[in-house]
């Protein structure tokens, strides 16, 4: 099926207020609920949109109750009496097996009732658009639900078979914002050159450009393409992936494009190297990509989460409505400890709003 006519297309119901977002509660043995209420104790993200959270009531408030004794007392959090919860509940049996740090089949049947039925809200036009708090995927796959991650269950109720995971992040340091694409995600690294192709690259640099243009406004953007070997394989001596098709695959699309820039393919150990300048520093320095494509998982989240682990976003491109996560996982080591940082959780809340507000000018 095409995914053009569903890019960035308007929901459902014609867009009134405030973007009408669903928050899902993740794994309720991890830091999901507790970066929710932390979240939504923050008045400018709750004012921002109309934020109904999905999961269990009585787990919501239990974990509220436990927080209110381990957080500081001037830590804010959410009411769980004040916000609007789709309750999702447990059984009894399952309530019973979830154990707060401990994930387990309950726990992650629990997180995919609660995606699926935001994505069954949202497809019924109830939601512009889904945040989600992190699930563990081989809890997933020990409750029966094989997928590899929240982004192909996404995609695939939506019916969309080009689809992208970026990650966004604004420096606090300098203003500048980090966007990274990655071509390849949750496979393993043995399955990476196999999977790589020039039709896989050509989807993700149309969605990655499509998505500079319409979100943020980049025309001609320079996107930097990172290689796959040590220096790029340095001349076919040390891996032949960037000899064999990635420079000619580069060439050709430089040539179809010529209004857009495309660096690389860059030997991966410096392709960030510009980026840490700007995140930290200097945000005007000369040819500053707009965004990176990373061909496999680690190579782009290294860099993202050792600059932005506190505040990156995962947002799904290429879905016919709004989706955004934090960059972080279930964290299950400081589950129920108080201290899980809401930060990441914030942005994307504030990302899906923006995200929703811009498609409704469209
Ligand atoms: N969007 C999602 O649903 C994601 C889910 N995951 C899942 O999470 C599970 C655990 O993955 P890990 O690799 O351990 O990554 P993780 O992000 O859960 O934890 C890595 C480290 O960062 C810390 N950390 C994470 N979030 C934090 C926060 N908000 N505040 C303070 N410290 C925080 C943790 O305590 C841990 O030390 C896996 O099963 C994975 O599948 C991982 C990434 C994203
Ligand atoms: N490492 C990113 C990640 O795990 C996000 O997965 P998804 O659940 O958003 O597909």
């Amino acid at each position: 099926m095409k995914t053009e006519k569903y890019l960035f297309t308007q929901p459902h119901h014609p867009p009134q207020g405030r973007p009408r977002l669903a928050v899902t509660l993740g794994d309720p043995a991890g830091i999901g609920p507790e970066v929710v209420l932390k979240a939504l104790a923050d008045e400018q993200i709750t004012q921002d949109a109309q934020i109904t959270v999905i999961g269990s009531r009585s787990l919501l408030q239990t974990a509220y109750k436990e927080l209110r004794h381990t957080v500081d007392s001037t830590t804010p959090l959410a009411e769980p009496d004040n916000l609007s919860i789709l309750d999702i509940p447990l059984d009894a049996s399952t309530a019973h097996q979830i154990t707060l740090g401990r994930g387990n089949a309950a726990s992650g049947d629990a997180s995919f009732a609660y995606l699926k039925s935001a994505i069954a809200q949202t497809l019924a036009g109830e939601f512009e658009g889904i945040v989600t708090a992190p699930i563990a995927k081989s809890f997933w796959k020990a409750a029966g639900h094989d997928y590899p991650g929240q982004t192909e269950v996404l995609a695939q109720a939506a019916g969309v078979e080009r689809f992208g995971m970026l990650f966004v992040a604004r420096s606090p340091h300098t203003g500048w914002l980090l966007r990274t694409l990655l071509a390849t995600t949750h496979i393993p690294l043995h399955q990476v050159p196999h999977t790589l192709t020039p039709d896989l690259m050509k989807t993700k640099l149309d969605l990655l450009v499509e998505y500079l243009r319409l979100e943020f406004g980049v025309e001609t953007p320079r996107i930097a393409i990172s290689g796959l070997n040590p220096h790029s394989g340095e001349q076919g001596q040390l891996g032949r992936e960037e000899k064999d098709w990635l420079i000619p695959w580069l060439e050709q699309e430089r040539k179809q494009r010529p209004q857009i820039k495309l660096d690389g393919p860059v030997p991966p150990d410096t392709l960030w190297v510009k980026a840490g300048q700007a995140w930290y520093s200097n945000p005007a320095i000369p040819n500053l990509p707009d965004a990176y494509l990373a061909l496999y998982h680690d190579q782009g989240l290294i860099p993202v989460k050792l600059m932005a682990f506190d505040r990156a976003i995962n947002t799904t491109i290429g879905l016919p409505f709004v989706r955004t996560s934090p960059d972080h996982g279930t964290a299950y080591d400081i589950a129920g400890q108080g201290i899980a940082n809401s930060t990441s959780m914030k942005a994307a809340i504030q990302l899906a709003a923006q995200l929703v507000r811009h498609r409704q000018l469209l």
